[in-house]
């Protein structure tokens, strides 16, 4: 379970996140909604670990963020302006990231090409790759190593009709698994229709 606390984010001298407090449950679903600039990424930032909270925890699991751990330690994440390594493939990409954890096996990595609708064998630098194709690679990157908490920045951004309903199926599966997942959008049709929760932001509040 990941609990947010009073959690609030002052970037200068403006507030992007404010006071937001929500428990995410385990093994859901939930998709944030809101405009452009309204503090969806940078929530997911604070849930990741990736800023530190100007006030307020993410408390996962009974761990605060930045107390008891840096880091979450089992998650799966796609963030705005990803790198990934472009002078290799997509199966280095994940077999590089595999070697810090020593989770994923080698079959393991290329099913999660697979299931992205990548051809695990292909030997295209990433660097020719398509817009949606380097998403596609991103989602596999995310939930390779099965991680318990999924949180997705635009999941469906660039990917086509057909990458929709792979992203789809993914979270259903991922979600059975016992994965938390938690995105963000601004378009409500692709992935709302799946979400035990659907949650709005606005000017860095979550609307409830
Ligand atoms: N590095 C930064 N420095 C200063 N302000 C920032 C920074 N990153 C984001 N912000 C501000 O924080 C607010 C929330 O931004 P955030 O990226 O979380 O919005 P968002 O809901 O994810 O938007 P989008 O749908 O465009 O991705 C915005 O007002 C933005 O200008």
């Amino acid at each position: 379970m990941i609990e947010v606390r009073h959690l609030s984010k002052k970037i200068k001298s403006t507030y992007v996140l404010k006071d937001i407090c929500y428990q995410f449950e385990e093994g859901k679903i939930y998709g944030l909604f809101g405009k452009n600039g309204s503090g969806k990424t940078m929530l997911l930032r604070a849930l990741a670990g990736l800023i530190v909270p100007t006030e307020g925890d993410v408390v996962i699991d009974g761990k605060v963020l930045h107390r008891d751990m840096s880091f979450p330690p089992s998650i799966g994440i796609i963030i705005e302006n990803m790198e990934l390594l472009p002078q290799y493939d997509a199966y280095t990409n994940l077999y590089i990231l595999s070697k810090v954890k020593k989770i994923a096996s080698e079959g393991e990595i290329r099913k999660a090409l697979h299931r992205v609708g990548l051809d695990p064998f292909l030997k295209t630098k990433v660097k020719k790759y398509s817009l949606g194709m380097k998403q596609r690679l991103n989602i596999a990157q995310a939930i390779f190593e099965r991680p318990d908490i999924i949180l997705l920045d635009e999941p469906t951004n660039a990917i086509d009709e057909e990458g929709v309903e792979l992203v789809q199926q993914i979270l259903l599966e991922e979600k059975k698994r016992g994965a938390t997942i938690i995105f963000a959008s601004h378009i409500k049709e692709d992935l709302q229709h799946l979400c035990d929760v659907s949650v709005k932001m606005s000017e860095g509040k979550l609307l409830l």
